[in-house]
This record gives structure tokens, C-alpha cells and sequence, in this order.
């Protein structure tokens, strides 16, 4: 009674079948044009509310966050009842997420230390480029490896060389599972529960989660043997040191472990590098932009030997163009689903506990009237008259509440130091004869541009 409004189902499948499930965007965007910012549909029987807008977005996360702060029972459930991203609102995922930000603020965000981690890691990534200036070169493992080793070096204290077998197979693995869990085997998995035993392509993603979790296994037994207590020196550290303080029915114990250091890998590394991919294509379709930020980047840096991220107050352009990259690509665009943890209300309409919410987050990064040019790839959104750098409040790529994402800090800084060390050393160019850059993404739980091929030239010396 009083749900929200939403197209006819059919039994069973509800609206399966009124959605492409390869890539439902267009269809959530029709549905909001006839249906308004909170509509409903059925995943089988499970009833869904789609919330579009920032003003209802804003109500729900931010001003009702408890309310709508839950996990969906998610795909292929049984594997994901522990760590962070998949975990239900409970003193679990609360105590965890705590420690999580708790832990990334020690290592340094804010502090120098993390910066110096992230501009260890640039030194490889422009040794890579600069063997390949003047060629047309696919960028796409470079970003991937970098941010990979940033978030290793926070996670297990080391980076590894590009073509590790380890980090080759948690990549592996990782790909298979998210494209089981975004395609219709999940959803077929989870809509009928007969089918659950049979053997069927699901299971593939069970072997790879086993997989990952033998090498988190492996790494946390490293750790054991050469720790210090009470001297961490990485994440995988200060958890151990954690587990000790902590009762045997405590919300930290070695299996929940694994599974965050893995959440928060595959986390920080598909999000951060497929910004970066996308960054330098709009970068390269628009020089004049790109040009703009360099001539900032040269003045403000002037006679300094490296960028620190103290430096982005100085840098309104450039962190204008950060930010539209961010917007315009929209990376997370239906954020992870979420669930209400009670009975509740929104834009008028009663919610029951236990629905399943899907925030439409393009819906409010390209609002018409949040933004001066909604729909089209311009800094000035984040530009006032003056020229300075503001974040108008609908900004949400990494959503809003209680849930928003944790490692919204470490990313910020490293998509401005590794963009801006670059475009001082190099100038991006699109390849003649590549034709157009396309912008249509590859559809997924993240966004990413089609593989594209970029050169790069030698723009300044280092002093
Ligand atoms: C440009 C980079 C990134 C973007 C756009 C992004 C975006 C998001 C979004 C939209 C969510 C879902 C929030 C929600 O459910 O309401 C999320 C969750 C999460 N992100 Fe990120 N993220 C990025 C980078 C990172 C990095 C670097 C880390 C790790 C250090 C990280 C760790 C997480 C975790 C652990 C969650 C789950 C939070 C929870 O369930 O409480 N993310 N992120």
C-alpha cells in the first residue's frame, strides 16, 4: 500500500524482462521519464525502489541514512555475509568500517606518508610512459598496476613487479567473479533457489572466491611470522594487533580478515584506475583543457621538485577538471544496492523493510538545474565567476550516508597527485589516425571506457 509507483510485472520474473540486463541504464533512465525520481519494479518477487534525483537521493541517504543504510542480500549471497562492501547495517559492518577509516587516516591520509606512498608508485608508471613517448600505447594496465600497488602497499606494506603471478591471479579472478555477479547467472542464482546445486556457470565464481582468499590466507600467515606487535606496518598489521586486544565473540576475527582486505582491494583499484582511463581520454579530446591545466600546474609548482596535495588549494582549474571527469563519467552509476533496515517513508511513499534500493547516481550527477551543463563535459561546473573551485552539493560519486565510500579520501588524492605529476612531465595526444574517442562505456558494476590507445610526449624536464 502507498509503494511506489512502477510498471506492470509479470509472475515469477516480475520485470526481469523489461529490463536489458547487459545494460539496464537506458531502461532505469525511461522508467524515471514515466514513472518519476522513486518508482518501483520487481527482481522476481523481490520488490525495488530506484531512487533518482538529488533531492530524494538526499532524503534517503542523508537525512533518513539509517534507514536505507542496509546491504541487499546480494548475489550469489552465501559467499558475501562478511567483510564490508556486501555486509547488512550490524555491529559487523559498523566495528569494520570504523576500523577501516580509522586505519587509512593512521597510514596517512592527511599526513605526508600516504603521499609519499602514491608518488613512489608514479616514478614507475612515468618510467613506463617515457619508454613509450612518441608511441601509441594502450594505458590501460599501467593506471591498473599503479593503483593496484598503491592500495597493496596500504593493504600488505609492498608492491609488486607488473607481471606477478599473484597479482595477475587475484586480477583474473576478480574479473570472472564480477562478471558472473553483474550478468543474469547471479540473478538466476538468487531469484530461484532450486537451481542452486546444479552445475551451472555460478559456480565459477564460488572456485575463484576460494582462490582469493587461499592468497589472503597466505599473506596474513606471512604477516604473522615477521610481525612486531604494536608496530604495524601495514593494514593486514593493524588488524592482527586489533584481533589480539579483542574477545573470541568479537566482530574481528582472521576469516573477516581475508575478506576486508580483498573488499577493500578490489575496491580501490577497478574505481580509481577507470577514472584515470577516462581522465586522459577527455583529456586528449580536449587539448585545450589539458593545456589549461598545465599552465596552472607550471606556475603553482614552479621551482618545487614534486606536487603535494597541499597544492590543490592553489589549483581551482585543475581540480575543476578532477571533479567533471569524475561526474561526467559516473563510474559507480547505480552506487551498490542497498536495503532499508526498517518500515519507512520517501518523497511520500511507504517503503517496507527488507526492500532493495538501487540509487540512480547519474540521475543526480547530471540533474538538469543542479548543474550549469548537465550533459556535457565542461569544468566550469565546478567553476564560480571568480574562478573558483566549488563542489556543488550534488556531486555524489561516491554516494552520500552512512555508507558512503570509505576510501573516498585515498582516492581523491590519488587521482590529483598521479594527474597532475603526469600532465607536468607529459602531453597527452590522441592518435591521429584513431578516429573519434568514444566515450559509450563498457556497462558493468563500474564504468569503463572501451581499451583506447593514447601517445605521449615529453612535456617539462623535473628540476
Ligand atoms: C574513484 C574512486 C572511487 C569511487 C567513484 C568509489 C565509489 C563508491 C561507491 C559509489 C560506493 C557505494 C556506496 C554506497 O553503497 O552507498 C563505494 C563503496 C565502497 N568503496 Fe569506493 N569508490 C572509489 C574508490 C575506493 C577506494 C580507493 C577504496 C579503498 C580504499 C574504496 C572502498 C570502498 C568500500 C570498502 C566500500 C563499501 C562501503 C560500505 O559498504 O560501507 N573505494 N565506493
Amino acid at each position: 500500500k502507498n509503494f511506489p509507483p512502477g510498471p506492470p510485472s509479470v509472475p515469477l520474473l516480475g520485470n526481469l524482462l523489461s529490463l536489458n540486463i547487459k545494460d539496464p541504464l537506458n531502461d532505469i533512465e525511461r522508467l524515471r521519464q514515466s514513472y518519476g525520481n522513486v518508482y518501483s519494479l520487481f527482481f522476481g518477487l523481490k520488490p525495488v525502489v530506484i531512487i533518482n534525483g538529488f533531492k530524494a537521493m538526499r532524503e534517503a541517504m542523508v537525512i533518513k541514512a539509517a534507514d536505507f543504510a542496509g546491504r541487499a542480500p546480494f548475489f550469489l549471497s552465501p559467499v558475501f555475509i562478511i567483510g564490508v562492501i556486501t555486509v547488512d547495517y550490524s555491529p559487523l559492518w559498523r566495528d569494520t568500517r570504523r576500523f577501516i577509516l580509522m586505519t587509512l587516516k593512521n597510514f596517512g591520509l592527511g599526513k605526508k606518508s600516504m603521499e609519499d606512498r602514491i608518488h613512489e608508485e608514479i616514478q614507475y608508471t612515468i618510467k613506463t610512459l617515457e619508454n613509450n613517448i612518441g608511441k601509441a600505447f594502450c594505458p590501460q594496465f599501467v593506471f591498473h598496476n599503479a593503483v593496484s600497488n598503491i592500495i597493496c602497499k596500504v593493504l600488505f606494506g609492498t608492491r609488486y613487479e607488473y607481471d606477478d603471478d599473484t597479482i595477475k591471479t587475484l586480477i583474473q579472478c576478480f574479473k570472472r567473479i564480477n562478471k558472473i555477479l553483474n550478468g543474469p547467472w547471479a540473478l538466476l542464482y538468487d531469484s530461484i533457489p532450486l537451481i542452486r546445486r546444479l552445475p551451472l556457470p555460478y559456480n565459477t565464481a564460488f572456485e575463484d572466491v576460494e582462490l582469493i582468499l587461499d592468497i589472503a590466507q597466505d599473506l596474513v600467515n606471512e604477516h604473522k611470522k615477521t610481525r612486531v606487535p604494536g608496530e604495524p606496518r601495514d593494514f593486514v598489521d593493524c588488524y592482527l594487533d586489533e584481533l589480539e586486544k579483542r574477545d573470541d565473540d568479537s566482530t574481528f576475527f582472521e576469516e573477516q580478515l581475508k575478506r576486508v582486505t580483498l573488499d577493500l582491494y578490489s575496491a580501490g583499484t577497478d574505481t580509481t584506475s577507470n577514472t584515470l582511463l577516462s581522465g586522459f581520454l577527455y583529456l586528449m579530446k580536449y587539448p585545450h583543457i589539458q593545456e589549461r591545466c598545465q599552465q596552472e600546474i607550471d606556475r603553482v609548482l614552479d621551482g618545487q621538485d614534486k606536487v603535494s596535495y597541499e597544492n590543490r588549494h592553489n589549483m581551482p582549474y585543475t581540480q575543476a577538471v578532477i571533479h567533471e571527469i569524475q561526474r561526467i563519467t559516473s563510474l559507480v552509476p547505480l552506487s551498490v544496492f542497498h536495503c532499508t533496515t526498517k518500515d519507512t517513508e520517501l518523497s511520500g511513499y511507504s517503503i517496507p523493510q527488507g526492500t532493495i534500493v538501487i540509487q540512480n547516481l547519474t540521475s543526480v550527477l547530471r540533474e538538469e538545474g543542479q548543474w550549469k551543463f548537465p550533459h556535457e563535459f565542461n569544468p566550469e561546473n565546478f567553476l564560480n565567476d571568480q574562478g573558483e573551485f566549488l563542489k556543488p552539493q550534488a556531486f555524489m560519486p561516491f554516494s552520500a550516508g552512512f555508507r558512503i565510500c570509505p576510501g573516498e579520501g585515498l582516492a581523491r588524492m590519488e587521482l590529483f597527485l598521479i594527474l597532475v605529476t603526469l600532465l607536468r612531465k607529459f602531453k597527452f595526444v590522441w592518435p591521429e589516425d584513431a578516429g573519434e574517442p568514444d566515450f559509450t562505456p563498457v556497462y558493468g558494476a563500474i564504468l569503463s571506457p572501451k581499451p583506447y590507445l593514447m601517445k605521449q610526449g615529453l612535456e617539462t624536464v623535473y628540476l
